[in-house]
């Protein structure tokens, strides 16, 4: 950092392309050499130079911007000290409604405990310094998750704590120092809401998201408990990659829709599986495939590995591709009966049994996303001036900010009072009492991030629906939100699945 200091009086002689200075919060930039490359043309650089250009700066730049042109800084207006903030790794944002109400000192919550507040302060660190970055560089380049992060993660024990609580933990060392046995969904959640801090919605499908769907049959239903710790380990270290295979051409929420055929050998020793899966989460990069077939009397579920007549190929689709969205062929593959999960013919509970762990994993990552989008909004109405006022001084904008906070808190709070459910229940006590307002959950929550997602945009207006600068985020989450509404059980799927439990357990004598 430099030490010279100027008086107000000596920067306004540097006004001109020959020498260009000028002043940003307290700091002096010369900006000589870089005018010409500046994105925003070197006009606007003149028009200021000499003069104190915060204002102009903070209506069009995001602050990360000058932390990667320190070096132009060349000194200090004598007197004066610098008023933004420079966020450091780890930090919470001091912005009301940009943290969840637990993580804001002033407030209390009965489910959060040391262990909790120990754990996000250590992942939020983990997020900003290694995560975010190489999230942002996948984005923007469609490639997957580098080996040295996923090993990083697995060094943590994240890609275990992504599966929930339970046995798979033991052996591991957590993050933020969790007891394995203590490990809860609250650790789950709080896990879920920072590592979806990186600002792209696909890289947070390309870090694993294919484990987090395709794993647990893997665990709960695989009878060859050799294979089932081989893949679990291998999968949890990052060595190999697993994704979910259900979906096809003819079968989205449909699932009994499924055409992919396996046909069992005379000898009964293996299978031969023939068809297609389509939007497959990972499938791109995936070695393993928990995979939904049909078989003579039913469907059956197989983990099935990369190996001759498997081809993947990368959909394009409105995210990126790194979250390696693939078409699936499966031609002639044989499949030794050892990788049959759960029961031939009764295939149905096990694609079904982790639906619920998938809406609510989704419904967690959607809701802090949404925060995202509300904290910017915040950010960009004050900073930016239209009419001669901030965006903030417009009660049309201010009425706009009310509607997407509320819309967030609302979906936190019933985030979390569903998840001390999940706290006090059994696997099967979720499946049977859950499965409802999991999928209103996830409904209203998606509902909610359609609303944010159009008033963010009117908020931002051209910068939202632009790529790099301000609107990044907005204009990322405005493209990608969907993505939240139509996986893991379409919006509508949810809605009548719930009604429907709901009437299903509809007491007799209630007429
Ligand atoms: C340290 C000084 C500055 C640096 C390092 C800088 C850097 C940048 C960068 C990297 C961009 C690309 C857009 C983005 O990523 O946000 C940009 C855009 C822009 N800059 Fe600067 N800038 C500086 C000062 C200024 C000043 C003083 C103005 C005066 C108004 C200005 C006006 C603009 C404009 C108009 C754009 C286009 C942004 C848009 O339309 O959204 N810049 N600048």
């Amino acid at each position: 950092m430099a030490t010279q200091t100027f008086t107000r009086e000596q920067v306004t002689k540097n006004n001109n392309a020959d020498s260009l200075h000028v002043i940003i919060d307290s700091k002096v930039y010369d900006l000589t050499d870089f005018a010409n490359a500046h994105p925003g043309g070197v006009h606007v650089l003149l028009q200021l130079a000499g003069q104190d250009a915060t204002s102009e700066f903070y209506s069009m730049h995001r602050h990360e911007i000058l932390t990667k042109y320190t070096k132009m800084v060349i000194g200090m207006i004598q007197g004066e000290t610098p008023q933004v903030i420079e966020p450091m790794a780890g930090d919470l944002c001091p912005i009301p409604y940009t943290e969840p109400m637990w993580l804001s000192p002033e407030f209390k919550s009965p489910y959060y405990d040391k262990s909790h507040r120990r754990l996000q302060k250590e992942v939020r660190i983990f997020v900003d310094e290694y995560v975010r970055p190489e999230a942002l560089r996948i984005e923007e380049v469609g490639e997957r998750p580098s080996a040295e992060i996923i090993k990083r993660m697995a060094d943590n024990g994240i890609n275990a704590m992504r599966l929930g609580p339970g046995r798979h933990l033991e052996g591991y060392n957590l993050i933020g120092g969790i007891e394995p046995r203590k490990f809860n969904y609250f650790h789950e959640l709080v896990l879920n809401q920072e590592l979806v801090r990186t600002h792209g919605r696909a890289c947070n499908d390309g870090f694993l998201g294919g484990m987090v769907i395709g794993l647990p049959p893997v665990l709960n239903f695989c009878r060859n408990t050799v294979l089932r710790d081989r893949v679990m380990c291998e999968c949890f270290s990052g060595e190999k990659s697993i994704c979910l295979a259900v979906s096809e051409a003819f079968a989205g929420s449909d699932v009994a829709a499924i055409r992919t055929t396996a046909v069992k050998s005379a000898d009964g020793t293996h299978y031969i599986v023939n068809g297609t899966k389509k939007w497959i989460t990972n499938g791109n990069w995936a070695d393993y495939f928990t995979t939904a077939v049909k078989t003579e009397k039913g469907y059956s579920m197989l983990l099935i590995e990369r190996g001759e007549g498997v081809e993947t190929e990368q959909i394009k689709t409105s995210y990126s591709s790194a979250a390696g969205t693939a078409f699936i062929t499966f031609d002639n593959v044989k499949v030794s009966v050892e990788n049959l999960l759960g029961q031939e013919h009764q295939g149905f509970p096990v694609i079904m049994s982790n639906f619920n762990h998938e809406r609510w994993v989704m419904a967690c990552a959607s809701i802090r996303a949404s925060r995202m989008v509300v904290e910017e909004c915040l950010k960009w109405a004050n900073q930016r001036k239209v009419f001669g006022k901030r965006l903030a001084d417009q009660p049309v904008i201010r009425g706009k900010l009310a509607k997407m906070i509320s819309l967030v808190e609302s979906g936190q709070s019933w985030l979390e009072v569903i998840t001390y459910q999940m706290c006090n229940m059994t696997y099967q006590q979720q499946a049977k009492s859950l499965a409802g307002p999991i999928a209103l959950l996830k409904n209203f929550i998606t509902r909610a991030a359609h609303e944010i997602a159009d008033e963010s945009v009117q908020v931002f207006g051209g910068r939202g629906i632009t790529k790099s600068g301000m609107g990044r985020v907005i204009e990322n989450f405005h493209r990608t939100y969907k993505f939240d509404a139509v996986l893991g059980g379409s919006e509508e799927i949810l809605g009548d699945l719930a009604i429907r439990q709901a009437f299903k357990n509809f007491p007799k004598s209630m007429l």
